[in-house]
């Protein structure tokens, strides 16, 4: 059986991601798009900048876009429902959606810290989704929210450090590409022969979103990590795709170069869960050796963009871990994830929603 879904807000970046691995995909029937109402009743070919290196999957082309309201997701009736809206209006639209009983995945930062919302990252956290049934005390439908970009890169890097040799502090300087601040994020004149170091919000979802997403499941809620914290510096750098976060962090108890190594190259997934989905990548996590790995330009597209890179990984002589990692940001850290949760949630659906 197939899935019916429908994608709110498909004409951004991430939106179009989620179009083009949607509409192709085996568990799901991409049966609705939808966009503000400047865009609506119109082919999505011609309302779209598509902004993506593959061509706009055929079968796309020519469907009508919906205005972006709940009459027409309610004429639709999907299975589960992507959104992809601006924080601001994704806030009372979420909620609207979940009240009418839709089964929703939403990329936008609100309601992100929630304790009975699923903030997930699949193969770091695929259990945390048996908090969904808390939620039957508040809505008809569920919630389930993608983390910010940055942090899921991180956190895939951490959890199995942080699994094998604790965590006693981390912190991360990152450097964002360009797509993470949408088609029309930042300016030519700001970002050429430029790095600006700032981005709003972006420190305190990093460094709060990583300890829940690395926090324990208890019967009650999903309680965040307090073993250890999260301090956060982040940059806009003129790149096209792909987030490098270099990270300084401190142990449990000392290890070597080597064995962080090795904790990184066999990690495969949550032990919890055992995920058998179609965009979980083979290796999550790659490693190189090269004394200049990971580059975005080089590095971004590893497992179709839902691996992350890990190199440079070494010490100080205060025994601190040094690494940096690269991913994806618009699939692994957005859409990518989206749709690898939405599988998750497709091979649980009769126990998310009872
Ligand atoms: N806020 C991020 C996007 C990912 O969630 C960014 O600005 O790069």
């Amino acid at each position: 059986m197939k899935f019916n879904v429908v994608v709110v807000g498909s004409t951004g970046l991430v939106g179009q991601r989620l179009v083009s691995m949607l509409s192709k995909h085996q568990w799901f029937n991409l049966i609705g798009i939808t966009a503000s109402k400047d865009k609506a009743n119109k082919k999505y070919k011609d309302v779209v900048k598509w902004s993506l290196e593959n061509k706009m999957p055929e079968n796309v082309e020519e469907m009508i876009v919906y205005d972006t309201n709940i009459e027409n997701i309610n004429n639709l009736k999907p299975d589960i429902v992507f959104t992809s809206l601006p924080t601001d209006i994704s806030k009372d639209f979420d909620i609207q959606l979940v009240k009418q009983g839709y089964v929703v995945i939403s990329h936008a930062s609100n309601n992100r810290m929630d304790k009975d919302v699923p903030l997930l990252n699949p193969e770091v956290n695929a259990d945390h989704i048996n908090v969904l049934k808390l939620q039957a005390n508040r809505w008809k439908g569920r919630l389930i929210k993608v983390p910010n970009c940055a942090t899921s890169i991180l956190t895939l890097a951490l959890k199995p450090i942080y699994d094998n040799f604790g965590l006693r502090h981390v912190f991360v300087s990152t450097m964002q590409a360009l797509s993470g601040a949408g088609i029309n994020g930042v300016s030519s004149m700001a970002i050429l022969d430029n790095i600006i170091p700032y981005i709003e919000h972006e420190e305190e979802k990093i460094e709060n979103e990583s300890l829940k997403i690395l926090g324990e499941l208890s019967n009650e809620s999903i309680k965040p990590n307090e073993s250890f914290y999260v301090s956060a510096s982040v940059h806009r750098v003129n790149v096209l795709e792909g987030h490098l976060e270099s990270v300084f962090l401190k142990t449990d108890n000392d290890v070597s170069v080597e064995e962080i190594k090795k904790s990184l190259i066999e990690f495969k997934e949550n032990k919890i869960k055992n995920l058998n989905l179609p965009t979980k990548p083979s290796q999550p996590i790659i490693v190189r050796n090269e004394i200049d790995r990971p580059q975005p330009r080089l590095d971004r597209n590893e497992g179709n963009g839902m691996s992350i890179v890990v190199g440079r990984i070494r010490k100080d002589n205060r025994n601190w871990i040094k690494f940096n990692v690269l991913g994806h940001n618009t699939i692994r850290g957005a859409a990518g994830n989206g749709v690898l949760i939405g599988e998750l949630v497709a091979k649980n659906y009769n126990d998310i929603i009872q």
